[in-house]
């Protein structure tokens, strides 16, 4: 009965063999229970990217701060496309991923009112606000992340649907296939350090640093 109570499998339920409880966290990483504010850690980086600034933001903001090219806290579309030029995408992508992303969530973030900016700003102050369903649950409410174990990611997407929001499947798809087209290697693989970078937004800068230096991907 003991053993019972800390069992990750149920028996009538084969969904839980197939989609695996870890629970060897805390032999690396300290509280894994924990929500970190600043950092993104997973078992082999337990304190994040060190290499990589929080400058005092949430995981989330310091995911999307990278395409904030004028550091103002609002990104704009110019702005994202002008991100996922520098990280290597070329124009007719960036130009469709821009509109998508900033149609989708510039409204939840903006600071005051019921009316839409036709500009499509997004406020990185507010962007846990434009968190969505069927995502893997890596990012809290709050912006702050959680422990990532991302083996299998495509699954991951399609395990963690939620009924009927449509909304939230299209555009985790659409997160999950931008980073595996930004970040995969050489046999089409996607590497969980990438993943964890991504999250941080260290990856961006990463990409865009290759990028400058001749060695970008995707020309
Ligand atoms: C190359 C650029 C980008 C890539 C590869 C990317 C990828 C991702 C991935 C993989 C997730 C995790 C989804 C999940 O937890 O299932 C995510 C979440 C998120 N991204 Fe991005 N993203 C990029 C750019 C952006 C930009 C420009 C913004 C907004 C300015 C943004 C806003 C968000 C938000 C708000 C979430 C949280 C969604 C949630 O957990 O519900 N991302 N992104």
């Amino acid at each position: 009965m003991e053993n019972d109570a800390l069992a990750t499998e149920a028996p009538y339920a084969p969904v839980t063999y197939g989609r695996r409880v870890r629970n060897d966290l805390e032999d690396t990483l300290p509280k894994p229970y924990m929500a970190r504010a600043l950092a993104a850690p997973d078992v082999d980086h337990p304190n994040g990217t060190t290499s990589h600034n929080h400058n005092g933001m949430t995981v989330l903001q310091q995911h999307v701060a990278f395409f904030d090219q004028d550091h103002n806290g609002i990104v704009y579309p110019w702005e994202t496309y002008a991100g996922f030029r520098a990280i290597g995408f070329n124009p007719i992508s960036s130009l469709t991923i821009s509109v998508l992303i900033n149609g989708a969530m510039s409204y939840p973030t903006l600071p005051v009112g019921w009316i839409p900016s036709p500009f499509l700003p997004i406020y990185v102050h507010n962007i846990h606000k434009a968190k969505h369903g069927s995502d893997s649950g890596v990012y809290d409410t709050e912006g702050s992340t959680g422990q990532i174990h991302t083996e299998r990611t495509m699954a991951m997407t399609e395990g963690n649907r939620i009924t009927y929001d449509f909304f939230g499947w299209i555009t985790t798809k659409l997160e999950w296939a931008i980073l595996y087209v930004l970040a995969r290697d050489e046999e089409g693989m996607l590497s969980k350090e990438a993943v964890r970078r991504c999250f941080d937004g260290s990856l961006f800068e990463y990409c865009a640093k290759m990028k400058e230096g001749g060695h970008g991907k995707m020309g």
